[in-house]
């Protein structure tokens, strides 16, 4: 059974005119373990997948259609404080920015400590046992006495292993990680997706990476969905799909990969930028920057389909195009 079932989500974001939909007919599983990429440029909707399935979507942006399956159980439509409890114990978060996650007012022990009391069945010694392991775990020096600090007084980087330490506190089988090292220091951004795989790794937890970053998706991820304008552009194992995009719009974010001697800088080397919600293009939303577009695909929004080893939403791996293509 897959970890995590995602099918046909739609969310909706109403306005004064009715509503946008930022989510459309979204579909995809993690298995136990996995770590599955979620990549595009900004807009595309990684984060509110990301939200919807930890339940922390932002009013008024809202669930407005398909489920949310977690180890078999309906997540989608829990109360407040159901979803609370899955997302300790059995999702973990990783936001951009490590202060979203920790309060300031607490220190990283109190914070770690707490968590796992309230989600595992331990005294208070062995919650406090299990934090400065879980701190050294992370590599944060000096675990026993920086258990007591509170987060102001960590660099960036080391917030945001303390994170880390956090989501992985009450043992959950999935992580999200929202473009987890974005706002850090380029020179420890790859230290922190490292450590995240390890730790990941070792405990069996599965990890949904939101990024915007082909580069770390290359080196981190077994499996990578590719999004556009809120639906899945193409999806499959990460060598397929890096070495054989079978979307031209993957094809277009591989070739933005900066040179591996530059800082990764945001991806800008596709002409035009995504559409806005309230204008999303005919068929194909891609078709109007897409270097390969043909006729039809201004008329008809093509589904996921086979393509090679991947499964990609457009018609060039129809057969039925294949005339149009070739004409
Ligand atoms: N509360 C909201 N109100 C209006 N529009 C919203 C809201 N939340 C998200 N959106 C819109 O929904 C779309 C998808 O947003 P989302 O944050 O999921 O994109 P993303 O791929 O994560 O981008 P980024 O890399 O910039 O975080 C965007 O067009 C965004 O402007």
């Amino acid at each position: 059974m897959a970890l995590l079932e995602v099918k046909n989500l739609v969310v909706e974001i109403p306005n004064r005119r009715g509503s946008l939909r930022a989510l459309n007919d979204i579909s995809f599983s993690i298995e136990p373990g996995e770590i599955l990429g979620v990549v595009g440029e900004s807009g595309a909707g990684k984060s509110l997948t990301g939200a919807s399935i930890i339940g922390l979507l932002e009013p008024p942006a809202r669930v407005a259609g398909g489920e949310i399956i977690l180890q078999g159980e309906r997540i989608d439509h829990l109360g407040h404080a159901r979803m609370q409890h899955i997302r300790g114990r059995r999702i973990g978060a990783i936001f951009q920015d490590p202060l979203t996650s920790l309060n300031p007012l607490y220190t990283v022990g109190q914070q770690i400590e707490e968590t796992i009391r309230a989600h595992l069945p331990v005294t208070s010694a062995e919650a406090r046992r299990r934090a400065i392991g879980l701190l050294e775990d992370t590599g944060i020096p000096a675990a026993a006495q920086r258990i007591d600090h509170y987060p102001h007084q960590f660099s960036g980087g080391m917030r945001q292993r303390v994170v880390i330490a956090l989501a992985l506190a009450a043992e959950p089988t999935l992580i999200v990680a929202d473009e987890p090292t974005t706002a850090l220091d380029v020179s420890i951004q790859a230290q922190i997706i490292s450590l995240l795989k390890r730790l990941c790794h070792e405990r069996g937890a599965a990890v949904m990476l939101i990024t915007h970053d082909m580069g770390v998706i290359a080196e981190t991820c077994d499996r990578v969905a590719v999004m556009y304008a809120g639906r899945i552009a193409e999806i499959g194992p990460v060598a397929q799909v890096i070495h054989e995009p079978a979307h031209p719009y993957t094809a277009g974010l591989m070739a933005s990969i900066p040179d591996m001697s530059q800082d990764r800088e945001r991806l800008n080397q596709i002409d035009g930028a995504m559409p806005r919600l309230n204008a999303i293009p005919s068929g194909c939303a891609y078709h109007p920057r897409c270097p390969q577009a043909f006729d039809r695909c201004s008329r008809e929004r093509p589904e996921l389909m086979a393509a090679g080893a991947t499964r990609a939403a457009c018609w060039l791996h129809d057969a039925h195009s294949a005339a149009e293509v070739g004409a």
